[in-house]
């Protein structure tokens, strides 16, 4: 049986990584149709151009369509791969702005940026999931779109019937760098890993060719080698670095680097830049490539450098559906309703955790122990903001809102949270709900 994909966000950047990485698969994930959908009219064809000149270099038998038309976009497909930024890049750059402006970490994710898009995301992805139940109510919805939690969480409110798998692929980005750094084989791994989207810690790292437990000797060489972080970017360079020191500070586990933003905020807001941002290096990079690499498709010039490849982004997903479809309980970090997974914490609480992915969709796997008070602590602070954020989406509630803002541990007072708060209301207009 072949699938069809519709990829919505199809003129993001990753869309290209994405497709070669289904087509690739083919032989365990038959795709005869992909579908690109989006609200941008430019990036949808662009990305379109891209795409249909990859597959006709690579040979590949499949049909391609790119649409604005939600009905044309959904309509019997089997797998919505679902990666979306509401209000684009130029939002995301309010996001990572404002908040410096006012001396607090600025991020798309973490922090008040990450709820400034939040606020956005939650309004269009419940949009788009309101397409799949109309036109597919049987498609699989596999889903990249950020802030996970907070979209996680608005999904599970209005939709809880939903088919929906919720992932993020840090943890292998941290898991390459490992291996990369001080010469493992990722392949051998088991990892165990407990916390809430960019917001989490490994617990143990079993190596089936060593038979044991690395990760004391993992934490050892971060501490004392640091990693090598030859192959990657600036930003991500300089996140990896704080992340050795997160990890020297607080050497029992192995941290998400997204934690940065809440231990060590004073740091990130003295070595930001607020006139050049995250948004600003997108722009100048991954966006620009965009319109390079269709230049040269339609003036059939230099060829050769349009540089896409399948990639890790795209066989974590493409691995999901293949586990979905054939029932393969294969295990996967995901984002999930806790409901026991970590013993000691809410049970409604969103969380990241590994899980069997199976026809049935994600099966948390449970801790054995609870986590300890320090992780505990900080994660329960974090569900609380963001629980009161959804509600203050749902409910239309500037006051609950407030109280978001003020407990989010990257806000030092009340002053800082209003002030922040108003001013993103005031950026964002109408792609927040109106709060009252
Ligand atoms: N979870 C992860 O690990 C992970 C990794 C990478 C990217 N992401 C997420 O993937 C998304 C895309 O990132 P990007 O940097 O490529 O963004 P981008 O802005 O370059 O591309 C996103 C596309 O989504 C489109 N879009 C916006 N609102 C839409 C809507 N309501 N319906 C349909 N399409 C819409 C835009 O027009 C754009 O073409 C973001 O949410 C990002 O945070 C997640
Ligand atoms: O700043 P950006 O837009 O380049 O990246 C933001 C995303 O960063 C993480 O994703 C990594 C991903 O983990 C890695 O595997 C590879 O695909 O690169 C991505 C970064 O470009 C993060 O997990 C995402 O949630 C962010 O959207
Ligand atoms: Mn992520």
């Amino acid at each position: 049986m072949t699938n069809k994909v519709t990829i919505a966000g199809g003129g993001s950047g990753y869309t290209p990584g994405i497709v070669l990485t289904i087509l690739e698969n083919r032989a365990s994930f038959p795709v005869d149709e992909i579908r690109l959908y989006d609200i941008d009219e430019k990036r949808n064809s662009d990305m379109k151009v891209i795409v249909q000149y990859l597959i006709q270099k690579n040979g590949y038998d499949v049909s391609l369509k790119a649409t604005l038309d939600p009905k044309e976009a959904f309509e019997n497909t089997d797998f919505v791969f679902s990666q979306i930024r509401v209000g684009g890049i130029k939002m995301r750059e309010i996001d990572e702005k404002v908040p410096l402006k006012h001396g607090v970490v600025g991020q798309e994710t973490c922090g008040v940026g990450g709820f400034s898009y939040g606020m956005r995301s939650m309004k269009g992805f419940l949009e788009m999931v309101q397409h799949v139940q109309d036109y597919a109510p049987d498609a699989w919805i596999l889903n990249y779109t950020n802030p996970e939690t907070l979209v996680a969480e608005s999904v599970r409110r209005q939709f809880p019937d939903i088919k929906i798998i919720n992932a993020c692929d840090q943890t292998i980005a941290i898991e390459e760098l490992i291996a990369y750094s001080f010469g493992y084989e990722r392949e051998n791994w088991i990892s165990s890993y407990y916390g809430l989207n960019h917001f989490g810690w490994y617990k143990a790292i079993y190596d089936v060719s060593k038979q044991k437990d690395i990760m004391p000797e993992v934490i050892d060489q971060i501490v004392n080698e640091g990693f090598k972080t030859d192959q990657l970017g600036e930003s991500w360079a300089k996140a990896f670095k704080l992340m050795e020191r997160m990890v020297a500070d607080f050497p029992t586990h192995i941290p998400n680097n997204y934690l940065e933003y809440y231990l060590y905020p004073n740091l990130i807001v003295e070595e930001a830049d607020p006139s050049y941002t995250r948004a600003n290096e997108i722009m100048d990079g991954r966006l620009k490539q965009i319109e390079e690499a269709v230049e040269k498709i339609k003036s059939a010039s230099s060829m050769d450098e349009v540089d896409y490849e399948s990639n890790s982004h795209g066989q974590y997903i493409v691995d999901m559906a293949v586990s979905l479809l054939n029932n393969e309980n294969r295990r996967f970090m995901l984002i999930v309703p806790n409901k026991g997974a970590i013993p000691n914490l809410r049970e409604d609480a969103v969380v990241e955790v590994p899980c069997y992915v199976n026809a049935e969709g994600a099966e948390p796997i449970s801790l054995r122990e609870d986590i300890p008070d320090f992780h505990k602590g900080l994660m329960e602070a974090q569900v609380a903001s963001e629980k009161l954020l959804v509600d203050a989406f749902f409910e239309k509630s500037y006051q609950k809102a407030l109280e978001a803002f003020t407990l989010n541990q990257s806000i030092p007072n009340a002053v800082i949270a209003k002030r922040v708060l108003d001013e993103l209301i005031e950026r964002n207009g109408d792609f927040w709900v109106e709060l009252n």
